[in-house]
């Protein structure tokens, strides 16, 4: 049986007036700190979430083949963004998904489960590092980030039936044991990931036998994070709360868009703001409701939804809240700046071979198992500038490097000093530090359509930096996303390299793969494949981050080591948007480690709002402190799942 056993907990109709702590976002890293904070049971936590709670498609989600099949890109829990019309892919829009849900992206990413390489994550430490002393900035350092990957994860070896089928290389102390995250390798996998670190082998990318341990340079087949007892995606939701009995202490509300959050009319000693409340909504047309803060605000709404959630505050860029007719608050040109994601593009062949989207159409009964549809694309490879370049690539390092000052000057839309420095001080890291050493382009192979076979080249440490906005203070008006895509050229370049390379890959695989379908033969010029990147080719992978940046404030910084808001005393960012520059990674597993360090440094210490300025605390009469009780249409829920999960499913 593939029957999952659900407890619904539904709690009291009302929401308490005030929590301690507040998580505005329900995604991968908000859920997080929801289950981490709430593990001391004398603090109370209320989780607001703009999606649905995701119960009426849990099947589709935990369906094995969640990440492709039965995807919810698309559906209502998905925001369905886009950019704006960006100059240098034609004027294309880019269509940006994101989940809409408890789990958020978490529950519709594609779920591979890398990591950064160490020189990247130092990198991280040393930008936001004020000297040897800093010890706050120690927690971003490759030890500790590493340590809290491990903290989120409980890896499961693949099974010898497909070790024998597949070369799968992996050194089991690489990844965690006992965490709430189940690692894995799919049941199933195609022949022809069988040959991919060979076929890379002779294209001139050697195999990485113990890949996520800090050197990702290499081809390897990566684990996912799947749950190899039922084959169901392991996401934030059925990882960090599903699993957990009740809580009292955490109150999870889905549905409930955050406006923003309230400050009092007086800084504390420190001259820091204080958030004293959280303003929320249901839907556009539902009235307001507030809810008291007692200790801290912690925004995980993700690379969008934390900036907006930021500048509807008034915390932000001046001209921006100015001209959305926001108050400002504190100015902090950072927010929503240095914008910054991955983008990518396949080449395709025809394959005479047969695909998992063979399988997929042919609707046999094998096509319909569990086994089958935990088919994931795995196989990867991260790929340094010399492979791209047959060659160290000095004279390319040099015109970037000779590029800086001019790009920091044309290319970063808001001029604000600081974020300019931002942009020059992450120029430089990706430059000099990383164009040598860190993999600049990620490959990844894709067998889901039927007789096809394609290989992506996603360009890993863009120069083009973009930013979101907001442009009114509705919100429920989505984001402006302008991420300035190929504006530097060095990104383009790389991309272009990168579709060479990748042809050199599909030749190395002979006579699996057939001709070459997209873009084709006649493909092959600079300008050739720089038109077809730019018409139609090149999309996002999907990692937009940088926008609540942790950098040094003068450097156009959001957040500080201890993931605090310059200016407010008690408002955190934690989610994948405070990473200051792209990683040669996708983004999950590094957002796993910033919400279980967050949560370790507010369990460590967090601020206390006095009582008298809690909003709704004190009875002091006024409408603005009245707190609102909430009719009986909201959900309250709390969830809990039996160990009949787990038992119930026989493989
Ligand atoms: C299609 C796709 C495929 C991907 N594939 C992979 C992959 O294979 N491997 C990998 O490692 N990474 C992948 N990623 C990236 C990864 O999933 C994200 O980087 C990660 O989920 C980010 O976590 P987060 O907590 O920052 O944001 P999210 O997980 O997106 O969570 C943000 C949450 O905040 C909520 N929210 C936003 N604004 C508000 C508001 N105002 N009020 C209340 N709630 C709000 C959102 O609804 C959402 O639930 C993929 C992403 C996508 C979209």
């Amino acid at each position: 049986s593939n029957l999952i056993y659900r407890r619904r907990i539904v709690s009291p109709p009302d929401i308490s007036s005030s929590y301690d702590y507040v998580i505005a976002g329900g995604g991968l890293a908000g859920l997080v700190i929801a289950s981490r904070l709430s593990e001391d049971p004398a603090v109370t936590v209320l989780v607001l979430e703009a999606g649905k709670s995701g119960d009426e498609v849990a099947a589709g989600i935990n369906a094995p083949a969640g990440a492709y099949y039965s995807s919810i890109v698309g559906t209502d829990y998905d925001w369905k963004y886009t950019t704006v019309p960006q100059p240098n892919l034609n004027n294309r829009t880019i269509y940006w998904p994101r989940g809409k849900i408890l789990g958020g992206s978490s529950a519709m990413n594609a779920m591979y489960l890398v990591r950064p390489t160490v020189m990247e994550v130092d990198a991280w430490k040393d930008i936001i590092s004020s000297g040897d002393g800093d010890t706050a900035a120690q927690n971003w350092g490759w030890d500790k980030v590493y340590e809290n990957m491990k903290k989120s994860e409980n890896f499961v070896p693949p099974n010898q039936e497909l070790l024998t089928y597949v070369n799968i290389d992996y050194e089991a102390e690489s990844y965690g044991s006992g965490g709430p995250m189940q690692v894995s390798y799919p049941a199933f996998m195609i022949g022809i990931n069988a040959n991919w670190t060979s076929a890379l082998d002779r294209a001139g990318c050697a195999p990485n036998t113990n890949p996520n341990n800090g050197t990702s340079l290499g081809g390897y087949i990566a684990p996912s994070s799947i749950n190899p007892t039922n084959w169901t995606r392991s996401y934030s939701r059925s990882a960090y709360i599903d699993s957990l009995p009740p809580r009292d202490n955490l109150h999870i509300l889905p549905e409930s868009t955050v406006v923003r959050f309230l400050l009092s009319n007086q800084p504390d000693s420190s001259g820091k703001q204080i958030a004293t409340g959280v303003e929320f909504a249901s839907n556009a047309e539902s009235p307001r409701m507030t809810v008291g803060v007692r200790k801290e605000v912690i925004l995980a709404g993700g690379p969008l939804g934390s900036p907006k959630m930021l500048q509807l505050s008034g915390v932000g860029p001046k001209d921006v809240l100015e001209a959305a007719k926001v108050n400002v608050s504190v100015e902090l040109p950072g927010v929503g700046q240095n914008l910054q994601d991955h983008l990518t593009a396949g080449v395709t062949w025809a394959t005479p071979q047969e695909t998992a989207g063979n399988i997929h159409a042919s609707g046999s009964e094998f096509s319909q198992t569990p086994e089958f549809l935990s088919f994931i694309n795995d196989a990867v490879a991260f790929v340094n500038i010399s492979t791209l370049f047959n060659g160290p690539a000095l004279e390319f390092q040099q015109q970037i490097k000779d590029a800086r000052d001019e790009s920091s000057r044309t290319l970063v839309a808001s001029q604000y000093p600081e974020v300019v420095e931002g942009y020059k001080a992450i120029y430089d890291t990706i430059a000099d530090k990383f164009l040598p050493d860190v993999p600049q382009l990620e490959l990844l192979m894709s067998l889901i359509s039927p007789s096809q076979v394609s290989i992506q080249a996603a360009m890993q440490h863009p120069y083009s930096v973009g930013r979101t906005y907001i442009n009114s203070s509705d919100p429920f008006v989505p984001v402006v996303i302008d991420p300035q895509y190929y504006s530097h050229f060095a990104d383009m370049t790389i991309m272009r390299q990168g579709v060479r390379f990748v042809r050199s890959v599909g030749a190395a695989y002979g006579a699996l793969f057939g001709e070459e379908i997209a873009p084709g033969p006649g493909v092959q010029t600079d300008e050739q494949l720089e038109q077809w990147l730019r018409d139609s080719a090149a999309n996002t992978q999907y990692h937009p981050t940088g926008s609540c940046a942790m950098l040094p404030k003068e450097k156009g910084g959001v957040v500080d080591a201890d993931l605090l808001v310059y200016g407010l005393a008690n408002v955190r960012v934690a989610d994948s948007s405070v990473f200051p520059f792209e990683f040669a990674a996708h983004l999950a597993s590094a957002t796993y480690a910033v919400a279980e360090q967050a949560s370790t440094l507010i369990k460590q210490k967090s601020y206390n709002v006095p009582e008298e300025v809690v909003t709704g605390g004190s009875n002091k009469g006024s409408d603005a402190n009245r707190m609102m009780a909430l009719p009986g249409i909201v959900h309250l829920l709390a969830f809990g799942l039996t160990s009949a999960m787990v038992t119930a499913w026989l493989v």
